[in-house]
């Protein structure tokens, strides 16, 4: 948990960096702070390691008043991830990625164990690249290694500065994903960066919105985008923010259509009008079957279906549905359970895809009337 409390941060020459800034990160969430060029963002992050000490105010973590704790011993116990990575450029992958343990007096071999498991967390093989030098690897491998090196010593906080900031719009996108996949297995407490809103939107719990050194809005991200909070807010998320709504909506079981089903060893069946699902003995998904096919061959449905190419978990947000769709040219996708193996649901049509959509932008409607949340309740803090 990180807690800040009106925390004001004036700089030698007068700039107020932040002023009077509360706010919360519970135990295990990632709260994203985002905002344009200037507006206070890494200076609030470095106050939590002391690498920038605030005017007034108290920061806490995990309940102790950070001013109290040793900036040495703190620091161990925060893991830090910057845009250039500052990997030790003489010292291997694996030396780098143990550099903490080291430090906290673990012994070579353990450390070093630990860290090969945590650089095949994050996606890199320790054998091929463990004995490597930073120079030898890519800006997105990079970035990892630096990932991997955070979370080394197993702090129960994450600092994340723009980690993926200097990676190309592909390899970011990925190691999202790759992160918020680690996230949700690791689960630590995560205070992250970054100037670029869907980023925002995609990783966090919740997002602090900076205007001029505060936050202008604190939350959900389904809720910024589809309540902002202030005009600068509105502004802030762009006027595209329906569609940014379609990477925090979920595909829920409610949004799925039934389509005629038939089984892998079942009679060819004369009666489907244009393509059925085809499932296995267990009802996972195998694949599908078109109506032609079923009412001109010969046999079971096992020896006519095709494998289904396109499919996704319960769960998955609209975003990837709808890029699924578009990737496979296809007009429905098959949706699965996400616990039980392959369980087939339902698909997804466009059109439950755009029914979808709305729902979720008329419950923040309903959730949040937007009269209550007007500019003067904002401005006369
Ligand atoms: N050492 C310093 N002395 C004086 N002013 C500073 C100092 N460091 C930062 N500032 C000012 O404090 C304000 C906030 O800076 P900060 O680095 O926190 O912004 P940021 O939101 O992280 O910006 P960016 O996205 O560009 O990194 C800016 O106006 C900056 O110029």
């Amino acid at each position: 948990m990180i807690r800040f409390e009106h925390v004001t941060k004036r700089y030698a020459d007068g700039t107020i960096a932040v002023g009077d800034l509360s706010f919360e990160v519970a135990g295990g969430e990632l709260v994203t702070l985002v905002g344009p060029s200037g507006c206070g963002k890494t200076t609030t992050m470095k106050m939590v390691n002391r690498l920038i000490e605030p005017t007034e105010g108290r920061i806490f973590v995990d309940g102790e008043d950070i001013s109290t704790v040793d900036p040495v011993q703190l620091r161990r116990r925060i893991g830090y991830v910057i845009q250039q990575v500052g990997l030790f450029p003489h010292k291997t992958v694996l030396e780098n990625t143990a550099t903490v343990p080291h430090l906290l007096g673990v012994k070579k071999a353990k450390a070093h164990a630990r860290a090969a498991e945590l650089l095949d967390l994050v996606g890199l093989d320790p054998k091929t690249y463990g004995s490597r030098y930073p120079e030898q690897l890519s800006g997105g491998q990079r970035q990892r290694v630096g990932v991997a090196r955070a979370l080394a010593a197993d702090p129960p906080v994450l600092l994340m500065d723009e980690p993926f900031g200097a990676v190309d719009p592909v390899v970011r996108e990925r190691l999202q994903n790759e992160f918020l996949r680690l996230q949700s297995q690791v689960r630590k407490t995560v205070l992250f960066v970054t100037h670029d809103i869907e980023e925002a939107v995609r990783l966090g719990d919740r997002i602090a919105v900076y205007g001029q050194g505060a936050i202008e809005q604190f939350d959900a991200p389904a809720a910024v985008l589809g309540a902002p909070a202030t005009p600068y807010v509105a502004d802030f998320v762009g006027a595209d923010r329906g569609l940014k709504r379609l990477s925090v909506t979920p595909i829920e079981e409610g949004d799925l259509d039934q389509p005629p089903v038939v089984h892998l060893d079942d009679p060819l069946p004369a009666d489907i009008a244009r393509w059925a699902v085809v499932l296995d003995g267990e009802d996972n998904l195998h694949g599908w079957i078109s109506g032609e096919q079923a009412r001109l061959g010969k046999g079971t449905v096992r020896e006519h279906a095709r494998r289904m190419e396109a499919w996704l978990p319960v769960g998955a947000s609209l975003k990837q549905a709808f890029a699924t769709m578009l990737q496979h040219d296809a007009g429905w996708i098959a949706v699965i359970d996400r616990e039980e193996r392959g369980r087939f649901l339902g698909v997804l049509t466009p059109a439950r895809l755009h029914e979808a959509l709305r729902r979720s932008i008329d419950a923040d409607a309903q959730a949040v009337p937007r009269t209550e949340v007007t500019v003067e309740s904002v401005s006369s803090r």
